[in-house]
């Protein structure tokens, strides 16, 4: 399964000062960005599932694939392209029994034998974090700044693509591509940011940069 992921947008609407998760996602299409997971923790099955509609549709017209964070019925529901899954959620069999075999599955994994153990479970791809210091998530200790030494690591252990997450920005995506990353995946360095679309084109060739210079 060839997924595009140089770029991936990770939402959290509590992060985009105000601003509503579908003008940062419109922003972040515009500025190129290759992916897009809804992840909106603090939220009701029902506010997801109409957000998750509304994501769906932006993506589907800009053509890219859209993934749900944690909830496999709500990926069902709004016909997203696929899931991505952590420790606490379904198992990866399980999500692929319940969206079919074209579903795109990520897994989220901060260790070798977590990475190929994914693998064989028939995860796509692969989530690798926190490869750098982060206050977007509460990351649990052992899980924090793996550093790009363990994106490496994984990268050499597994076939399927894995993406860099966790305080990835312009100025250090080159560096988490080089280590062997397909890509990097961000919630603030386009959420937060002053201007959504002109950080993701940022992003996007800091990551262009790490292709070439590899
Ligand atoms: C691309 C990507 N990688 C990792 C994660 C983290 O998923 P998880 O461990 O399930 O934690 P939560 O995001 O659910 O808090 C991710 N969401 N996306
Ligand atoms: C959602 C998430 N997962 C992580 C992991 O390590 O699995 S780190 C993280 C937050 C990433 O936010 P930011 O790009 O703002 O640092
Ligand atoms: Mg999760």
């Amino acid at each position: 399964m060839n997924i595009p992921m140089r770029t991936y947008l990770v939402t959290q609407g509590d992060r985009s000062r105000g601003r509503g998760t579908g003008s940062i996602v419109r922003a972040a299409i515009e500025g190129g960005v290759d992916i897009v997971q809804m992840r909106e923790k603090h939220t009701s099955a029902r506010e997801r599932y109409e957000l998750g509609k509304e994501l769906r549709a932006l993506t589907r017209e800009a053509d890219i694939p859209f993934v749900v964070n944690d909830r496999v019925d709500i990926a069902a529901a709004v016909d997203a392209d696929g899931v991505h899954l952590g420790d606490d959620d379904l198992p990866v069999s399980v999500a692929r029994d319940h969206l079919g075999e074209e579903a795109i599955i990520g897994r989220s994994v901060s260790t070798p034998e977590a990475a190929s153990e994914a693998e064989r479970a028939g995860a796509d791809y692969l989530g690798v974090g926190a490869v750098f210091a982060t206050d977007t998530k509460d990351v649990n200790e052992g899980e924090a700044e793996i550093g790009t030494e363990t994106i490496a690591e994984i990268a050499e252990t597994v076939d399927i693509p894995i993406v860099g997450i966790g305080g990835i920005n312009a100025d250090n995506a080159t560096e988490v591509v080089n280590a062997g990353a397909a890509g990097v995946a961000v919630v603030t360095t386009i959420t937060d940011a002053d201007d959504p679309a002109a950080a993701t084109q940022q992003l996007r060739q800091a990551v262009e940069n790490g292709r070439t210079t590899v």
